[in-house]
């Protein structure tokens, strides 16, 4: 048994092999289509004058749209290089006093966005990992620095040492004790029909209800209001929960909980969840320096206990282990709908792209989720072995207590110990603490993005180190989708600025990249980037073939022009080739339209305000901001979305366009079509007739929401009226131009 736990691999990577040879062929033909199209558009430029000089900006504005759509087309080929998968040996893992200590990061920062009990029941949840107690040090961050917030860790500390050994005794699969007592998580473990198990578990299930109702009697004493939780200048609060339990029962140690709330002060910038991050970073290495963190959003618990074995697997193998930075697991949700409408699961995202990244040298960071080894945060010098205090100083801060904390046999002087002993973290929670350091620049989290995530990893990537997609068939983590139109509008805003300033900065993926990794990473990190530039050929070809028909201006080849089954190949390869990965990864057909209509809406709207929103920050018109999503339920909202409808009730900046366009493209498809029927060209205008008809048939929803729906989450018909009146009188206009 020894001797074959040395030699058996702790984990496998597959090529996926059969969609390696589609996609490589697809590639080709797409491409080879894309040559011929091209040529017909450069063509024209070399064709008769007359033709030319009248519709040269219509023509020119579509071939750019094709020559973006085709960029980011082939940009995004290189996900689809090399799809691999993974499979992992936990039990080949060695005994339990070898494993390596992990620090969690929780962060949570707006108690009223962020549910207390949600987030204390993922603190419970990986409190309760199937890993050697002594070895979990649990950190919350609150950036809130609510009373609420720092109350909840105590009660959740007191109901941890119940609900902890009620886990390890009967070995119940689900962690977080929500997801455990709803309905929805059936017992399906070995105790399940015994006696004692019902006992016990009726026993903790009352537990949990008392710690529910003194949270519920907190917040309402409290008395909650947007007011009272706006967060002013504090200084920090940190808290350690009584140290060295020995829990009740099993008699072993229960993990480590630390409250932290880094100081605020309205001077000095905080940089959101990386400020926040890079705080706990500081704060953990003086007080467990564990090797390994686990990163989670307040609201992605863990629904499988396993993660921390699996993440070892990869961490653990001699074979990867000196390059590797961390194990992303996916981010799955447990809201999301059988249609999905907003593809809020980013299905794509998180099935197909990363696979193909782990493909290449591993998948983007991707903010939570993931098991990330320390010293790969500390940046490359840290790992030349310096020794030069000063030097040391210089990168990483004052604290001598955190420099020792680099070495490698370092022993922290706070665990275990007093609160009044916590002088040093305090320091390292201080907003002083990092000005004229590295953080935020070579060291931990980075500061130059909303998407601290993206970039953060893109860096670690330029820097040698690689990473590792694990997508077990049970979601390890499962967090809370936005599933109402505005959210994910404005979600997808801030993403897309934070992605397109990436693309625009010296770090840009096609430059910076290209030479400090492999061309192929580098370009899926491009895809990231410019994903956002869909915004211009979208809002292009929702108007300009619509306006020139409208005209009776022809911009594409006529059916009978050989040239026609070019552009027939490249609309019917996109579509079914999204529509094949869409099966592939478990979708339906219905997610497939609704991908593509949801890619259209967020195309023209948030695509083009972050894009917008990059630019003026470029500039310095506009600062960094970071709005955290609403995790709260709101019945209404979810009835909407689990019954596939659109809440309409969005911002007027995110309904305004699309009415607007949808508005273009009827107007001009009838207006088209009877100047069609009256002069006979159908040969010539079919493309733009189709375009048109295309458009209005996927964006159908948005045509219900204002005629047929009743319900609360139509389109108002107040402002529907303007924008509709406004653009007809602006096409009537057009016309007689
Ligand atoms: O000033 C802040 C703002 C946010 N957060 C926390 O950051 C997390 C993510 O915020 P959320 O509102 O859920 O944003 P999402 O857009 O859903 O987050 C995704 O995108 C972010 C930016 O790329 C990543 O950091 C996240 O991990 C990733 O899940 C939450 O736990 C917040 O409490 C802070 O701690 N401090
Ligand atoms: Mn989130």
């Amino acid at each position: 048994m020894e001797a074959s736990q040395g030699t058996l691999p702790l984990n496998t990577c597959h090529v996926q092999k059969l969609l390696l040879i589609i996609n490589r062929l697809h590639m080709l033909l797409h491409s080879m289509a894309l040559g011929f199209l091209f040529y017909y558009r450069v063509c024209f430029l070399f064709q008769d004058q007359e033709n030319r000089v009248s519709h040269l900006l219509p023509w020119l504005l579509v071939f750019t749209s094709e020559i973006i759509l085709s960029f980011i087309w082939f940009l995004g080929q290189a996900y689809r290089w090399r799809p691999v998968s993974r499979f992992v040996f936990p039990e080949r893992l060695p005994e339990d006093d070898k494993l390596p200590a992990v620090d969690v990061f929780i962060c949570t920062a707006d108690p009223i966005k962020e549910p207390t009990l949600e987030v204390m029941n993922t603190v419970l949840s990986s409190m309760a990992l199937d890993y050697p107690q002594e070895k979990i040090h649990v950190y919350l961050s609150d950036d809130g620095c609510s009373p609420m917030t720092l109350y909840g860790v105590r009660k959740a500390w007191e109901f941890a040492r119940w609900w902890l050994p009620f886990c390890r005794r009967y070995k119940i699969k689900n962690r977080c004790p929500k997801a455990y007592f709803s309905a929805l998580e059936s017992d399906d473990n070995d105790f399940a029909r015994s006696s004692f198990y019902m006992e016990d578990k009726q026993k903790i299930k009352r537990k949990y209800e008392a710690f529910k109702e003194e949270i519920e009697t907190f917040r309402k004493a409290e008395a909650f209001s947007r007011d009272s939780i706006t967060v002013g200048d504090h200084s920090s609060v940190i808290e350690v929960m009584q140290e060295d339990i020995i829990d009740d029962v099993d008699n072993v140690k229960m993990p480590q909980l630390v409250y932290v709330s880094r100081e605020r002060k309205s001077s000095s910038p905080h940089h959101f969840k990386a400020g926040a991050l890079n705080v706990l970073l500081r704060v953990s290495a003086v007080m467990s320096n564990s090797p390994y963190i686990l990163d989670l959003d307040c609201d992605m618990f863990c629904n499988d206990p396993t993660s921390a074995r699996y993440a070892m697997c990869f961490h653990l193998d001699p074979k990867i282990s000196s390059s590797l930075s961390f194990v992303q697991f996916p981010q799955k949700f447990h809201n999301i709908s059988k249609k999905d409408i907003y593809d809020s699961q980013l299905r794509s995202l998180f099935t197909l792209q990363w696979q193909g990244m782990d493909g290449l040298k591993g998948p983007v960071l991707s903010g939570t989720g993931f098991y990330m080894k320390r010293v790969s945060l500390y940046g490359n010098q840290a790992n030349e072995g310096w020794t030069d205090l000063l030097q040391l100083r210089e990168y990483f801060g004052s604290s001598n207590e955190f420099i020792k904390s680099l070495t490698q046999n370092y022993t922290s002087v706070f665990f275990p110990g007093r609160n009044t002993l916590l002088e040093e973290p305090h320091l390292l929670a201080s907003c002083r603490y990092e000005t004229g350091t590295k953080w935020g620049q070579d060291v931990g989290f980075l500061y130059d993005s909303v998407v601290e995530d993206f970039l953060t990893g893109f860096i670690l990537h330029c820097n040698g180190w690689n990473s590792v997609f694990c997508e077990p068939s049970r979601p390890q983590f499962l967090g809370t989708a936005t599933t109402n139109l505005n959210d994910v509008l404005i979600q997808g805003t801030r993403w897309y600025s934070g992605l397109f300033e990436n693309g625009i900065s010296k770090f840009c993926p096609l430059i910076y990249g290209s030479l400090r990794m492999p061309l192929l990473q580098s370009l899926c990190f491009a895809e990231l980037t410019y994903f956002p530039l869909y915004c211009l050929p979208l809002w292009c070809f929702a108007t300009i073939p619509q306006l020139c028909l409208q005209r009776g201006i022809p911009l594409y080849p006529k059916v009978s022009d050989t040239f026609f089954i070019v552009f027939f190949f490249i609309f019917l390869s996109s579509l079914s080739k999204h529509l094949l990965e869409v099966f592939l990864t478990g979708g339906t057909l219905h997610n497939w339209i609704n991908e593509q209509r949801i890619w259209m809406m967020k195309s023209t709207t948030c695509d083009l305000y972050g894009c917008l929103d990059a630019l003026l920050k470029k500039v310095g018109i506009r600062q960094a901001s970071f709005l955290p999503t609403d995790k709260a339920e709101d019945d209404e909202q979810t009835l909407l979305y689990q019954n596939d409808k659109y809440d309409f009730r969005a911002s007027n900046i995110f309904i305004v366009p699309m009415l607007a366009l949808l508005t273009v493209n009827i107007f001009c498809l009838v207006v088209g079509v009877y100047r069609v029927i009256l002069v006979g060209d159908w040969d010539k205008m079919f493309i733009q007739v189709a375009l048109a008809s295309f458009i209005i048939t996927v964006n159908y929803p948005i045509i219900e929401g204002l005629v047929i729906r009743k319900d609360k989450g139509r389109i108002s018909q107040s402002v529907a009226i303007y924008v509709i009146l406004f653009t007809m009188i602006f096409l009537t206009f057009c016309k007689f131009l």
